[in-house]
């Protein structure tokens, strides 16, 4: 038997899979590590969690599901995007990594773009937004000069547990995008951008496409995980780049929904020339050659998991999420905005914070349920606006990530995009695009589309409700005066909150 892992290196846990040839996945292993929010805006994990994370998971799979380390002839990985490490000369990780939904920067974004004007747009096809890698390396150069002058090299996440296993130091081209430092038409750093903001070219890691080869697991790894110096480790990609290859994404009428701590609305570009002037992101693809632009949600299932952790303990998940069945549509008029850690898409804003607007004495906490979720899909509903008015039209929303578990909350979605909603047999979808780059670059299949053609398996689909569509086209037109309504009062709330 030969095995593929894919490492799902997300922001509330990592996932492991093991897919044998024919895209069965064989056996899957998580772990949890936990966030750190010091201040507001501030978010850090520490490497080592991923590191630790990680190999606890391949342990798992190697001694609880009987993968044997001999089988496993690939690993590749998908990683949470634009997560700043920064490491010394000697390789040591010198602070807790900077996360993408982490908004400390937005004084630096201004200075970007006072500097660089369009002519960054140009270059990195990305506005600078506080969530991205380059505004963050900015910031440690300022506020923590010592740790900036000590910084020989800077990573991804996913690159930095790539490096403990392989002692090899890279990022592909999908991550790189992210950083908006890269080149991305050319694909190369952009030696005019690190002159501008005097980032020395020689941080940055070598760049490579999302298959390569990049070296076996080091005898040392082997020694502390369990696993077999013969696996080959291919570089991997950003995790929407590999949830759009894991769900299948290869077409522009079909868009990625992604419900994990984020949210993200995707579509495949098959048109690089298209020009969003950073109102959307566009990233290269973890596909060699290839392009994808997306929308972001920084509090997708962060929202729901802050309202359960704060008001539903207790609950076990599943039971809370389907607790929103005894609300109805529009959750009796309560209407929820996700902005609880700011936002990136439709509106990049650090200092927007969310509401409940509607609130009344006869309403439950399964109306506050439900309305989180509506809430949620309503801003991946002014994300699928921004597509439509750039002239894109879809006809399958695939649906992927840790939300996607609730059948209510795909309903939800088919209602509110009303578009046909498609969720995976197995939500895996970044760890099996993952699996599928080591597939790939093990030469199993001879393109990524040919691998996606055996692997990737649709599951039901979600019709949306006509009658359902009419009331939610009337609440997002509400919805959408929020935003514009509360985004004065956000800003002088949170200056209260920086000064006290
Ligand atoms: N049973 C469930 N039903 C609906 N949503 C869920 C369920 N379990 C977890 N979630 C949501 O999924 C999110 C995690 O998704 P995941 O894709 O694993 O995220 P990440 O990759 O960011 O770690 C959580 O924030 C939570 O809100
Ligand atoms: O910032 C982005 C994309 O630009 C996020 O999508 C991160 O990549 C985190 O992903 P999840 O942990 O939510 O999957």
């Amino acid at each position: 038997m030969s095995y593929v892992l894919g490492v799902d290196l997300g922001t509330s846990a990592v996932k492991v899979s093991a897919i044998d040839k024919t895209g069965t996945i064989k056996a899957q292993q998580s772990y949890d590590y936990p966030l750190s929010q010091p201040k507001p805006g501030y978010s850090e994990q520490n490497p080592e969690d991923w590191v630790m994370g990680t190999t606890v998971a391949i342990v798992r799979l190697i001694l609880n599901d009987g993968i044997a380390a001999a089988d496993i002839d690939g690993i590749s990985y998908s990683g949470q995007m634009h997560g700043l490490v920064l490491l010394d000369a000697n390789n040591q990780v010198l602070r807790p990594a900077i996360l993408w939904n982490d908004t400390r920067t937005t004084k630096q974004c201004e200075e970007i773009s006072a500097k660089m004007g369009d002519d960054f747009i140009e270059i990195t096809k990305n506005k600078s937004l506080e969530g991205f890698t380059l505004p963050k390396l900015l910031w440690v150069k300022e506020n923590e000069p010592e740790t900036f002058a000590k910084a020989a090299t800077f990573l991804l996440p996913k690159d930095y547990v790539r490096y403990r296993m392989t002692g090899k130091l890279g990022m592909d081209y999908s991550d790189a995008s992210g950083t908006v430092l890269e080149d991305v038409m050319n694909h190369e750093w952009s030696t005019r951008i690190c002159k501008m903001f005097d980032i020395p070219e020689s941080i940055c890691p070598p760049l490579m496409d999302s298959i390569d080869y990049v070296g076996n697991i080091t005898p040392n790894y082997a020694e502390f995980s369990g696993l077999d110096t013969h696996t080959k480790v291919f570089a991997g990609g950003a995790d929407n780049a590999c949830g759009a290859v894991g769900a299948g994404i290869l077409h522009p009428n079909m868009v990625l929904s992604s419900i994990g701590t984020s949210g993200v609305v995707l579509k495949y570009e098959e048109d690089p020339s298209i020009d969003y002037k950073g109102t959307l992101q566009f990233e290269n693809h973890a596909i060699p050659n290839a392009y994808y632009s997306m929308g972001v949600t920084l509090a997708a299932g962060y929202s729901l998991n802050w309202f359960k952790k704060t008001f539903a303990k207790d609950t076990d998940f599943s039971a809370f999420v389907a607790s929103a069945n005894e609300s109805p549509v529009g959750a009796n008029g309560l209407l929820f905005t996700p902005y609880i850690v700011g936002e990136r898409a439709p509106y990049a804003n650090a200092d927007i914070r969310g509401s409940f607007v509607g609130i009344d004495g006869t309403q439950t906490r399964s109306d506050f349920v439900r309305s989180v979720l509506e809430g949620i899909v309503f801003s991946f509903r002014d994300i699928l606006d921004l597509f439509e008015q750039n002239g894109s039209q879809f006809d399958t929303v695939v649906s992927i990530g840790g939300g996607a578990k609730s059948p209510l909350w795909l309903q939800i979605q088919a209602d509110i995009f009303n578009v046909d909603v498609v969720s995976l047999i197995n939500e895996q979808g970044p760890g099996l695009g993952a699996a599928m780059l080591a597939a790939v670059g093990l030469g199993w299949f001879d393109t990524v589309q040919d691998c996606a053609a055996q692997f990737v398996h649709f599951g039901t689909v979600y019709h949306p409700i006509e009658k359902n569509v009419a009331k939610y086209k009337e609440l997002h037109k509400i919805y959408q005066t929020i935003y514009p309504s509360t985004k004065e009062l956000s800003s002088r709330l949170l200056a209260f909150r920086r000064k006290n």
